[in-house]
């Protein structure tokens, strides 16, 4: 864990000390179980643990994400706008900017993976479409000569 000093404008031009307390992602991992839970969503990090009897969700799906980055999953929800207000409540830190950059790193590789199996997505239609066609017409040539 380290803890940095940021500047923020409070709007009349007064410049706010706010710190904010960076985590690493190892140390999100190990608060897995239902006695401390916190998750990773766009960067930042959560302590839900005392959300997990509240969460409409149930608190099945949020020990699923236990330790890790939940973005997509809290995405694919489709959560409210209440919900994302609700965050801020549980909000304790960031991530490591080290830890967002392998994260993002990792997930351009497997983008890279991804892209190399592309062309199996169009190549096997292809040449599919081209055997049939031979097929079709052997068996067509072969009925119209008996
Ligand atoms: C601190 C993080 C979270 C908060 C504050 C939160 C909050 C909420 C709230 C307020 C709802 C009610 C519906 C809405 O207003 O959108 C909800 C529903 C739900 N949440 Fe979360 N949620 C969190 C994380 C997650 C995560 C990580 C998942 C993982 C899949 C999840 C899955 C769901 C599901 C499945 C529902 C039910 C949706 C439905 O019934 O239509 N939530 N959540």
């Amino acid at each position: 864990m380290a803890s940095v000093e940021a500047s923020s404008c409070d709007g009349k031009g007064q410049g706010v000390e706010t710190s904010v307390t960076y985590y690493r992602l190892e140390e999100v991992a190990k608060r897995n179980s239902s006695k401390e839970i916190w998750l990773v969503i766009h960067g930042r990090v959560y302590d839900v643990t005392r959300f997990l009897d509240e969460h409409p969700g149930g608190e099945e799906v949020l020990l699923e994400q236990a330790g890790v980055d939940a973005s997509e999953s809290f995405e694919d929800v489709g959560h409210s706008f209440d919900a994302r207000e609700m965050l801020k409540q549980y909000y304790i830190g960031d991530v490591h900017p080290n830890d967002l950059e392998t994260e993002n790193s990792s997930k351009d590789t497997s983008k890279n993976n991804t892209c190399k199996s592309c062309w199996s997505y169009w190549v096997f239609p292809i040449v599919g479409a081209i055997l049939l066609g031979f097929l079709y017409r052997y068996y067509t040539s072969e009925s119209k000569s008996s």
